[in-house]
């Protein structure tokens, strides 16, 4: 099954009404400090049924551990949704579908990992619901039914709180590595009014199948995280509808991998199947020959020369994440890779937007941030150029997403965090700056007159996105690139946050006496975040923070 789009529809709109999941499950960690019934936060001393409702459908025995294949959560899941799918609904095409989702049965029972662990859950389920058939096929098509369909839902932080599987209306929309979709979640309690009200005016959807377009599947179940699914491309009448099931910002063999290990398919769309491949693929696990034509270096070598790279940077990671070295080590090991590259190839480098690199700036920006606090109760100035060097990074962060944005629109999504948290660090490093410096009174006004009523005047798009970059990259920001940066060799070779060609390296700009860098550390901080503004209203369509 697919769905298809029944009319033109323009970039971020949303499709359809919020959805209600048919089942939904808490991951266990959350299990004491949110609602098991709508996934809203609960107060600081909970109530002991641990529901903000009077719902309670969860087993009172715990289930198996079958993980990793299988989660408590996932087994949960199953049973509420056996427990409101009516079985002579849920039998219609068993095993293959149940109640019109598309369980994947046989491919996950021809897996033997798979199939012992859903065999084990599916007896758990039985006889947790007393059931008193023979076999137990509709409990392992119910396993296998939120295996595939199930997603991840996350509060509007992006922290990921438990899964939900929701009816046809979503369920049928297929992966892409280049989608023209993407979804977010409402989460409130049952009878809160924080849901959107939806026009009448919403595009129309046509699944393949119309007789379950308009089952009774659809929110069976009245509480839960509602999904609602939004354009982030122009999607014509016709064309299908399609969201990611993964982490865009890997290169293509990670997705496919990644897509296999989860969903057990292979993905053939045309960001998948370009040859040559896709610009944004090429860059992803891209090179730079800093000495001589790249084409001079053996694949070979090439190839083991990346592996030797990423794999000292993902160690560092590993360490920071784990806390087993102190993050000063840690951001000397990577900025060592990611300036020098390794001994034995110093021609080398990773390309400014390798995935591997992408995770080493974010790593990066959160050392030094941490760095920062450490140093501030002995040593404010160390704080100061710490929170300094760290915004550095989160700014070059989001110059290197909106140049991926820039090749392929559905990266908005991760860009939008990116922007929103370079904006913020900014604004922390300006409110340091005041601080620190006896003159001057703090004024946290600084604004861009003409990108706000650009923005106010609801102006085209890409022509808004053109217009906050070029202000943000003047004369003055230069010299704010080249004060943020100082003490950084790595960050220094690049021109400008947003252009990162590695050919000028070296390319010191000389800080302008004249700028005033707390000003111009506010202004850019402003369009960081008007940026982030315009990307997350593009996915979610709602503004994160007031800039107006
Ligand atoms: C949530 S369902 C999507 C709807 C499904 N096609 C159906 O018929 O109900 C997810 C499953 O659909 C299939 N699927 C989704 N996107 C796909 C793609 N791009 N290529 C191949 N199979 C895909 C996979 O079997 C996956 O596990």
């Amino acid at each position: 099954m697919e769905t298809i789009s029944a009319e033109d529809v323009g970039i971020g709109v949303d499709l359809f009404p919020a959805l209600s999941p048919l089942t939904f499950s808490l991951y266990d960690s959350f299990l004491s400090s949110h609602c098991s019934s709508c996934f809203s936060l609960l107060p600081p001393t909970p109530p002991h049924h641990l529901y903000c409702s009077l719902v309670d459908d969860s087993p009172t025995v715990s289930p198996p551990d079958l993980s990793p294949i299988l989660s408590t959560s996932d087994i949960r899941a199953a049973l509420r949704l056996l427990n409101s799918i009516s079985s002579s609904s849920a039998a219609a095409s068993l095993p293959h579908r149940f109640g019109g989702l598309l369980t994947n049965h046989h491919r996950l029972m021809a897996d033997s990992s798979f199939s012992v662990a859903i065999r084990r859950a599916a007896s758990f389920i039985s006889a947790v619901l007393r059931s008193d058939r023979k076999d137990t096929v509709l409990e392992e098509a119910a396993i296998c039914s939120v295996l595939t369909n199930a997603v991840e839902v996350q509060d509007r932080a992006g922290v990921a709180l438990g899964i939900a599987v929701y009816g046809s209306r979503f369920s049928w929309i297929n992966h892409s590595c280049s989608p023209n979709a993407c979804y977010r979640f409402v989460i409130s309690p049952p009878h809160s009014t924080t849901t959107p009200s939806f026009q009448e005016t919403l595009p129309r959807i046509t699944n393949t199948d119309k007789e379950h377009f308009s089952s009774n599947y659809e929110g069976t179940v009245r509480y839960g995280p509602k999904v609602i699914v939004r354009s982030i491309k122009g999607i014509k009448s016709g064309e299908e509808i399609t969201v990611s099931y993964i982490d865009l910002l890997q290169p293509t063999g990670l997705r496919q991998s990644d897509l296999w290990s989860k969903s057990r398919f292979i993905c053939n769309c045309g960001r998948c199947a370009a040859s040559p491949p896709a610009y944004v693929d090429s860059i992803l696990e891209g090179v730079v020959a800093l000495e001589h034509d790249i084409t001079t270096v053996g694949h070979h070598d090439r190839a083991a020369t990346v592996g030797k790279m990423t794999n000292h940077i993902k160690e560092a990671i590993d360490d920071f994440l784990s806390d087993d070295i102190d993050p000063a080590t840690c951001c000397e090991k990577i900025e060592g890779v990611l300036h020098h590259g390794i001994l034995d190839s110093s021609s080398l480098r990773l390309h400014p937007s390798h995935h591997v690199a992408l995770h080493a700036y974010i790593t990066l920006a959160s050392a030094y941030r941490i760095r920062s606090i450490d140093s501030e109760t002995d040593d404010v100035g160390r704080a100061f150029e710490m929170s300094r060097i760290g915004a550095a990074y989160s700014l070059f962060l989001a110059g290197v997403s909106h140049h991926l944005v820039s090749a392929e629109l559905s990266f908005a999504i991760s860009a939008a965090n990116f922007w929103t948290r370079a904006g913020e660090c900014l604004l922390e490093l300006a409110s340091k700056f005041f601080m620190k410096s006896s003159s001057g009174e703090y004024d946290d006004d600084v604004k861009c007159r003409k990108c706000l009523m650009l923005v106010e005047n609801h102006g085209e798009i890409k022509e808004n996105f053109n217009q906050i970059l070029k202000c943000a990259v003047t004369d003055s920001s230069q010299a704010t690139w080249s004060f943020l940066t100082r003490g950084c060799p790595f960050l220094q070779n690049f021109k400008s946050s947003i252009d990162f060609s590695l050919k000028g390296t070296n390319c010191k700009r000389e800080e302008s006496k004249s700028v005033d860098q707390r000003v111009s550390i506010l202004l850019l901080s402003f369009h960081c975040l008007l940026y982030a503004d315009l990307l997350t209203d593009l996915c979610y369509g709602r503004k994160s923070h007031s800039v107006s």
